[in-house]
């Protein structure tokens, strides 16, 4: 695997190194020694998949508050996805700010988000799937986002939203987010 450091400290780009030949190809998706090599987290408690119909759907920006907070590894295994990360570590140089991966299910390329982060993506094909690694198990009554549409997170999504749910329409603005 090929490991490259995002803008927003400790967020990692992943991309994989395949094994190509006349039968298709190989390729590692995951690894407790590289991982850790990394100083990345090897313990997972749990797999979710995102599957999206149309180009345009817009999830998130979703988290879990502490002590239910987690690392998020977001891969993509079909279509294709703009992923986005907000910090919301409190007491970081870098709150507020985001950056974006292209996760491709040609390239099935992943993003490795810290604790602290709010995620969220934007589906640029019909059909895209995510596949999610989650360092801690779900916690509905921990969970807390913010609007993607805030214009004072500046995210420059490729569309206006073709599908969103009310629930992330909802969802307050970052000024009124505390910090995680
Ligand atoms: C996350 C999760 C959800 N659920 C249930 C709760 C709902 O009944 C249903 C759909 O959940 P939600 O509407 O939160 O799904 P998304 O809007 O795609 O949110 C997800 O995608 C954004 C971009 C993320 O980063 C989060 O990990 C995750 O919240 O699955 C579960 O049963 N287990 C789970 O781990």
């Amino acid at each position: 695997m090929i490991f490259s450091p995002l803008p927003l400290a400790g967020a990692v780009s992943i991309d994989i190194d395949p094994r190509e030949d006349a039968r298709g190809m190989f390729a590692r998706l995951y690894c407790d020694d590289e991982f850790a090599a990394q100083g990345l987290n090897t313990t997972w408690v749990q797999m979710n998949i995102s599957v999206n119909t149309h180009a345009g759907t817009l999830r998130g920006l979703h988290f879990q508050r502490p002590p239910a907070d987690e690392i998020k590894l977001v891969r993509c295994l079909r279509g294709m996805a703009l992923d986005v990360i907000v910090d919301l570590r409190r007491d970081s140089d870098t709150f507020g700010r985001h950056t974006a991966v292209t996760l491709d299910g040609a390239r099935r390329n992943a993003i490795y988000i810290p604790k602290g982060f709010a995620h969220g993506f934007q589906t640029l094909q019909d059909g895209t799937e995510l596949k999610y690694l989650h360092s801690t198990a779900y916690a509905p009554g921990h969970e807390g986002g913010i609007n993607p549409l805030d214009p004072a997170l500046g995210i420059d999504w490729p569309q206006p939203p073709v599908q969103m749910s009310d629930r992330d329409r909802d969802l307050p603005p970052l000024k009124e987010c505390d910090p995680l």
